[in-house]
C-alpha cells in the first residue's frame, strides 16, 4: 500500500490470480453510443458495463447480472474493472449503478452456496472478502447510485462507496436482512453498519433484519439523498462533483484513517473468517433452508 504517496493505498497484493474467468470479456474495449474519443470509449464484460468519461475523470460501472445477484464472475469482473480504472490515472472517481431494471444488487448469489462443495464455498467467500477490502479501500471516490432493491451483499457495496443516492420508490429497500433468512452477518459487514449508522440503529437493524424504505433509509443514515427515480445519476454527479473538489491526497488520506482499522480487522482473521462462513453455510439446516428460500424465491417470480 503507497500510503506515503497519498495516491494509491488499496492492497493491491490482495488481488488473486483467480483462475475462474470463465466465459467473460474483459479488457473488451468498444465505442460508445454516439462514437467518440477515448474519452468516449467504454469497456467491460458480461456482468459489468463501464463507461469512462476522460474529460470529468468520472467512469459510470453499471451491473447486469440477473437481478445483480453477486455471482463469482460478478465479483471477479468487478475487481477487476475497479482495479483497471485504479490503475488509470485519468480517473478520480465511479458512480456503481445498475443496468437491471428495480434491482441495484440481489446480494449474495445464493446459487454459489447452496449444494455447492466446501471448496466452492470458500473460493466463493474469498471473491466475496476481496471485491468488499478493494472497495472499502478504494483510492478512487465511489458514489453508489441506487436505482432499484438493495438487500444484505447489495447493501454492503453500496455501504463500501463514499456516498449513496437512493432513488425514491417504497419497493427499493436497502438493509441488512440476514436474520431474516436464519443467517448471521460477519463481523465485518455488521462494523460497516456500525461505521454508518452508529452501534444502537445497527443493533437494532441488524437483529431485526430491517429492510429500509427510502425515507427510513434517509433517516437512519443508510443513504445520503433520496431523490426522484429520474434524478438519481444526475445527483450521483453532482455528489461526485462535490466529493472530487477536495484534493486527492487529502481526501485518500483521510479515507484511509476512516477506514483502514476496519480493513484491518478482516486482513487478520481472513482465513478464519472464510472457514467460518464454510462451516457454517455447509451445515445440513442452513442448505436446507437456502434451498427453501431459493424455491420460494423461484415460485414468488411465477
Ligand atoms: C455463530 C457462528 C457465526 C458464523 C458466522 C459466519 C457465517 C455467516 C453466514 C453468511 C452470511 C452472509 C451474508 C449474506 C448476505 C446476502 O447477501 S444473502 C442474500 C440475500 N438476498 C436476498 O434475500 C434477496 C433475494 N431476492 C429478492 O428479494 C428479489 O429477487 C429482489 C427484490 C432482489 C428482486 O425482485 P424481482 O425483481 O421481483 O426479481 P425476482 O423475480 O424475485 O428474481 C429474479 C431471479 O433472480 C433470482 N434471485 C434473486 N435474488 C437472488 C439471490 N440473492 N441469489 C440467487 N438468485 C436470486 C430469483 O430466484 C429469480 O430467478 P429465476 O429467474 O426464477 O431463475
Amino acid at each position: 500500500m503507497a500510503l506515503a504517496s497519498g495516491v494509491r493505498f488499496a492492497p493491491r497484493a490482495l488481488l488473486r490470480p483467480w483462475a475462474l474467468l470463465r466465459g467473460t470479456t474483459l479488457g473488451r474495449t468498444e465505442p460508445a453510443a454516439g462514437g467518440g474519443g477515448d474519452g468516449a470509449r467504454r469497456f467491460g464484460s458480461q456482468r459489468v458495463l463501464v463507461e469512462p468519461d476522460a474529460a470529468s475523470g468520472v467512469a459510470v460501472m453499471k451491473l447486469r447480472n440477473p437481478s445483480n445477484a453477486l455471482s463469482l464472475e460478478l465479483l471477479t469482473e468487478l475487481v477487476i474493472s475497479l482495479e483497471k480504472l485504479e490503475n488509470d490515472k485519468t480517473f478520480r472517481g465511479i458512480i456503481l449503478t445498475s443496468d437491471c431494471p428495480r434491482v441495484f444488487c440481489a446480494g449474495l448469489d445464493l446459487t454459489e452456496i447452496c449444494g455447492r462443495n466446501p471448496a466452492h464455498c470458500a473460493e466463493y467467500w474469498k471473491a466475496m472478502q476481496e471485491l468488499w477490502l478493494r472497495m472499502y479501500l478504494s483510492s478512487l471516490v465511489l458514489v453508489a447510485a441506487i436505482n432499484g432493491a438493495c438487500p444484505a451483499g447489495g447493501c454492503i457495496i453500496a455501504l463500501s462507496c463514499d456516498c449513496r443516492v437512493l432513488a425514491d420508490n417504497p419497493k427499493y429497500r436497502i438493509g441488512l436482512n440476514e436474520t431474516l433468512l436464519g443467517i448471521i452477518a460477519p463481523f465485518w459487514l455488521k462494523d460497516t453498519y456500525v461505521n454508518t449508522i452508529g452501534h444502537r440503529a445497527s443493533e437494532q437493524a441488524l437483529q431485526l433484519g430491517s429492510l429500509f424504505p427510502p425515507a427510513e433509509a434517509l433517516q437512519v443514515g443508510l443513504v445520503d439523498q433520496v431523490v426522484p427515480e429520474d434524478q438519481v445519476q444526475s445527483t450521483a454527479l453532482s455528489e461526485m462533483a462535490r466529493w472530487l473538489a477536495v484534493p486527492d491526497h487529502a481526501r485518500q488520506l483521510t479515507k484511509n484513517m476512516m477506514r483502514k482499522a476496519t480493513a484491518d480487522r478482516l486482513l487478520r482473521q481472513r482465513d478464519a473468517d472464510t472457514q467460518n462462513f464454510v462451516s457454517f453455510v455447509c451445515r445440513d439446516s442452513i442448505q436446507k433452508s437456502l434451498q427453501a428460500y431459493l424455491e420460494k424465491l423461484r415460485q414468488r417470480k411465477g
